[in-house]
């Protein structure tokens, strides 16, 4: 029961050391060149000797199958095998210097897949952008030969991540060397919507000269929404605050300080959608982004409204876009990508002739190529020599003996972390989160590598486009401003358990449910492994235990007789099937919090009889 000691280990995502590991105690002369944001030059990072093993095993952790023997190819100077790299799609050249000097380079682009998967078994590396799909099928073909596929590029939508975790195949990708350029295409694709430069450019090509008909609209004055102010989001706010346009942003995750200091104001969804004359999408595509703009959306747009995607063709329902354009709810849009590319021949939207449409080009400058080229060509190269790659998107490093004692914890901090994020009112933007182990071990001894990294994972993942494991989740976290604390509080128990128990504290945001949050004032809820299965033991004050699996609703109600009955008839009613159910109360007859999973999601309507019975006062429903 006693806690004994406290200790604060402060690893903010920034520090590099934590980039690496986050071994805040150790550090030994030894330097390996880790690839950060910006331009791709290798920082120095120290790293322990047994870090350094560690580091070596990124490629093998989740190996399942034995490379076949290849005829090598021997380095005349280092006399070693010189692996093999495929590209298949253009790779500036700069990057391919920095392939050639390290290996054998293949450039065979536009190969079927039934090609790919026929050379695929003699490389060590292959190099795409987002024409090439790296489908489960060219790892099989792999035979366990391919360690590591390098995107060239942000989005890794094309590449089978799991079946490339699953045959130990690292991925990579450049997530910073195309903002710019993404966000240059944006403005481009705005002021030539606003002009009609395209159709005006195909009328006159056509033999006509119709200066009336293409009258257009002016910029300055006008408000710009940019929905999703990540890295190319606020790029694009920038640019067109130079314009003379008045830039609002919608993102429920971005800290408002940072916002503000750009000079941009952020509001919610709604605000941006019905005040803007220009919208900008910037956000990932993920379940809850996927179709955001649809017919109840666009029903909600400023009439004339004009739209730019540079960001994912499925963020846009494509069909109610079709029938707000010829409404003339929205007036214009400018579409960079789309849900089906190349989109089919005779799709209605491309037709539009208020639609004006690029072929994915967003990333596509010379100088966004070759930054591009190089940093995925130094992340290869380092991952093929065994080195931490900070833009790895799947693998975590650490020995299997520690993933194995670990792997109950790893799906509690990472559920943990989902929980944690989704109790936080959209509009406040996380900067601080503390992760508080207990252990009855020594403290010094527990590698917390992993458990923080799913945590993190947890918590960003929902809300960014970025893939999180123990490799990079640091980095992404240091890139969202977001802070990670970790505390190892030493108890009395049993050291049979790495942990005994883990806690996710949010501190300086608003809480969806004010129950959540502490008497220290921020959002905290723990969690332990009980018989190997993850379960939620405490929300806010109150203590509950309930397996973390399928959805989770919580509610505080009144602590009086019927509560359970009365929801869980709701729920039976609506054929919403409820898995597990725990209350938890600081006081008898006072208040109490009631945790009930969940099989199926709930309709809203079903939310809303729940909210209705008098005795709630407030609830939440969590995906896990
Ligand atoms: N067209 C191209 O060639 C091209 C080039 C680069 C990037 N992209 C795409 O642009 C998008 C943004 O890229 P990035 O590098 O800026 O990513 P990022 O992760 O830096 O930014 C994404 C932002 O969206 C926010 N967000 C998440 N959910 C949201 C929601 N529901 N509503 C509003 N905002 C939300 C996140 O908080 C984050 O700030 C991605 O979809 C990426 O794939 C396209
Ligand atoms: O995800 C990206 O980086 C962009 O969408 C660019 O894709 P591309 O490399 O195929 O141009």
């Amino acid at each position: 029961m006693a806690s004994v000691s406290a200790k604060i280990i402060s690893s903010t995502a920034a520090a590099v050391a934590t980039a690496t590991g986050g071994n805040t105690t150790t550090t030994r002369s030894s330097c390996l060149p880790v690839f950060r944001r910006g331009p791709a030059t290798p920082l120095p990072l120290k790293l322990s000797r047994r870090r350094r093993h560690h580091v070596r095993h990124i490629t093998n952790v989740f190996k399942t199958v034995e490379s076949p023997a290849a005829p090598p190819t021997l380095d005349p100077v280092r006399q070693v095998q010189k692996p093999t790299i495929l590209v298949s799609e253009k790779l500036g050249e700069a990057g391919l210097e920095v392939l050639r000097e390290f290996g054998e380079v293949e450039c065979s682009y536009d190969l079927s897949q039934e090609d790919l998967c026929k050379k695929i078994s003699l490389c060590d590396a292959l190099i795409v952008r987002s024409g090439t799909k790296v489908t489960r099928a060219v790892f099989e073909a792999a035979k366990g030969r391919l360690k590591v596929v390098g995107r060239a590029g942000v989005g890794i939508d094309n590449v089978d991540l799991q079946a490339a975790t699953e045959f130990g195949c690292l991925v990579v990708n450049a997530p910073t060397a195309n903002t710019i350029a993404a966000a240059e295409h944006g403005i481009a694709l705005l002021a030539a919507m606003a002009r009609n430069v395209a159709q005006a450019d195909a009328s006159m090509k056509a033999g006509k000269w119709q200066r009336n008909k293409y009258v257009g609209v002016s910029l300055v004055g006008k408000t710009l929404a940019v929905m999703g102010f990540g890295k190319v989001g606020s790029e694009v706010a920038r640019r067109a605050k130079g314009l003379g346009m008045h830039v609002i942003a919608h993102d429920p995750y971005a800290p408002a300080d940072r916002a503000r200091a750009a000079g941009v104001d952020l509001v919610s969804f709604d605000l941006a959608i019905s005040t803007a004359d220009f919208i900008s999408l910037h956000m990932p595509l993920t379940p809850t982004t996927k179709k955001i703009f649809n017919d109840e959306t666009f029903a909600k747009v400023k009439k004339g409204v004009r739209i730019i995607n540079v960001a994912r063709g499925g963020v846009i329902d494509e069909d109610a876009l079709v029938r707000a354009l010829d409404s003339g709810a929205v007036a214009q849009a400018a579409l960079d990508v789309f849900t089906e590319e190349p989109p089919p021949k005779d799709s209605k939207l491309v037709q539009h002739e208020n639609v004006t449409v690029t072929p994915h080009l967003g990333a596509s400058t010379k100088e966004a190529q070759e930054g591009v080229a190089i940093e995925i060509a130094e992340a290869v190269v380092g991952a093929l020599r065994g080195e931490l790659s900070a833009t790895a998107v799947n693998a975590p490093m650490v020995p299997p003996e520690v993933i194995s004692e670990l792997s109950p914890y790893v799906v509690l901090a990472e559920k943990l972390g989902r929980l944690a994020v989704q109790l936080v009112a959209g509009g406040s933007g996380i900067k601080s989160v503390k992760v508080v182990y207990k252990t009855a071990r020594d403290p010094d001894d527990l590698d917390t590598r992993l458990l923080r990294a799913m945590v993190t994972k947890g918590i960003i993942e929902p809300i960014s486009s970025s893939f999180i494991n123990l490799v990079n989740a640091d980095f992404t976290a240091k890139q969202k401003g977001l802070r990670i604390s970790e505390e190892r509080v030493s108890i009395d128990s049993s050291p049979e358990n790495p942990v005994e128990s883990i806690q996710v504290q949010i501190s300086n945001v608003d809480s969806k449910f004010a129950s959540a949050v502490s008497e220290n004032e921020y959002i905290s809820i723990e969690g332990k492994v009980k018989d190997g299965i993850p379960r939620l033991t405490c929300v806010g004050s109150f203590s509950v235990d309930v397996s973390l699996e399928g959805n989770l609703i919580l509610c505080r109600q009144v602590d009086q007789p019927g509560m359970i009955g009365r929801v869980g008839n709701i729920l039976g009613e609506c054929n919403v099937n409820v898995s597990f159910m725990s209350v938890g109360r600081t006081v008898k007859r006072t208040r109490a919090i009631m945790a009930i999973g969940v099989d199926e999601e709930p309709d809203k309507d079903t939310l809303k009889k729940i909210g209705e019975v008098p005795a709630i006062e407030e609830f939440v429903f969590l995906k896990l």
